[in-house]
């Protein structure tokens, strides 16, 4: 007897060519992350992060940022998401008309320090002259919320950190968080207790699940968060990704695993699954690999019988 009731649509965020490609070690042109973006878009991803307002001297991935966000040919009724570290991050991201910026916070301190530099304090007073101005602007202020279970450097991360810091992002106006899996290494329970604490801060609609695969527990995660009534999740088109600095965390949770996941269970996700195959093959042919998604290899081998 299923005694879960499960939203009916479910939103995607595609942080494929963010979180997907900061993490190459192979360059790749702006044009490639520009047709993908194209493609996924065409797949009924309706948002998707585009790229990061970084230094390039720590993640010289998204160097290509301007170039990469004036390239696209919007389409109406997609959200174009961008990470702003900062208020230097922020201006520069003015200038490309995001949609939506992220900040991108930490749950442990050890992870703040390494991935941007500071505190997680000093970090929510960068980030409240950003939301300020990204709000004044009428842009949406997303949060990200890393290590919510484990952290690289710390270990096993407590919920009641991870309701700290919901609560400073709240303070300062951050209007969604994330509730990320950095490492990969959360199990259904950790994760739920990872959202409760979030969850005393936001309310359902305003959070959402970002799941690194590491341990094959993305999937098993996602359908926690479901079961709390949670019905917005990031994924990565052909599972790619990782964080520089969460060294051994594997890719999101592959953006045709998790379409295949909701559509099984008869929850809308607006995305043509073939399609999103297709951009899946198209990147992975770039990067010169397999994809990362079991869905994807799946149905490509059926194609080809
Ligand atoms: C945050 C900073 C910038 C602080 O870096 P810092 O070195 O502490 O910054 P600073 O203010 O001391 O400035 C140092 C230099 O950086 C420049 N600078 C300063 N800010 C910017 C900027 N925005 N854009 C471009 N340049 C910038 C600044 O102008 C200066 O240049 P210099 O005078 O030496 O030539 C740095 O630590 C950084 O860029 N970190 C990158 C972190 C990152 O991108 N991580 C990956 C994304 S997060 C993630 O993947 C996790 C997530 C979201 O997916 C969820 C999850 O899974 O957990």
């Amino acid at each position: 007897m299923n005694t879960h009731s499960y939203p009916s649509h479910v939103h995607l965020v595609e942080v494929g060519p963010r979180d997907g490609l900061q993490n190459e070690a192979q360059p790749l042109p702006a044009a490639v992350k520009i047709e993908l973006v194209q493609r996924l878009q065409a797949a009924g991803l309706r948002h998707i992060e585009v790229t990061s307002y970084v230094s390039p001297k720590w993640v010289p991935q998204m160097a290509d940022k301007h170039e990469v966000m004036r390239g696209i040919q919007r389409q109406p009724g997609v959200c174009y998401a961008v990470l702003t570290p900062n208020l230097k991050g922020f201006e520069a991201a003015l200038a490309d008309r995001p949609d939506e910026i992220v900040v991108f916070g930490s749950a442990s301190e050890a992870f703040s320090q390494k991935n941007i530099n500071c505190s997680v304090a000093e970090s929510i007073e960068r980030f409240a002259p950003v939301v300020a101005a990204a709000r004044a602007a009428g842009i949406f202020v997303r949060g990200a919320m890393s290590c919510t279970v484990g952290c690289p450097y710390e270990g096993e991360v407590a919920a009641q950190q991870v309701g700290r810091l919901a609560a400073l992002m709240k303070g300062i106006g951050v209007q969604h968080v994330g509730v990320a899996d950095t490492l990969g290494v959360g199990t259904p329970l950790k994760v739920q207790r990872a959202f409760e604490a979030a969850l005393q801060h936001y309310e359902l609609h305003q959070v959402s699940g970002h799941f690194h695969d590491t341990y094959g527990q993305a999937l098993a995660n996602t359908l926690a968060a479901l079961q709390l009534g949670v019905a917005q999740f990031d994924a990565s088109v052909a599972g790619l990704g990782g964080c520089p600095y969460a060294r051994g965390a594997s890719g999101n949770v592959a953006t045709e695993d998790l379409v295949y996941l909701l559509h099984g269970m008869g929850i809308d996700t607006g995305v043509d699954l073939e399609a999103l195959i297709d951009a899946g093959a198209y990147i992975s042919a770039a990067l010169g690999r397999t994809s990362g998604s079991r869905v994807a290899r799946a149905l490509l081998a059926r194609r080809a019988q």
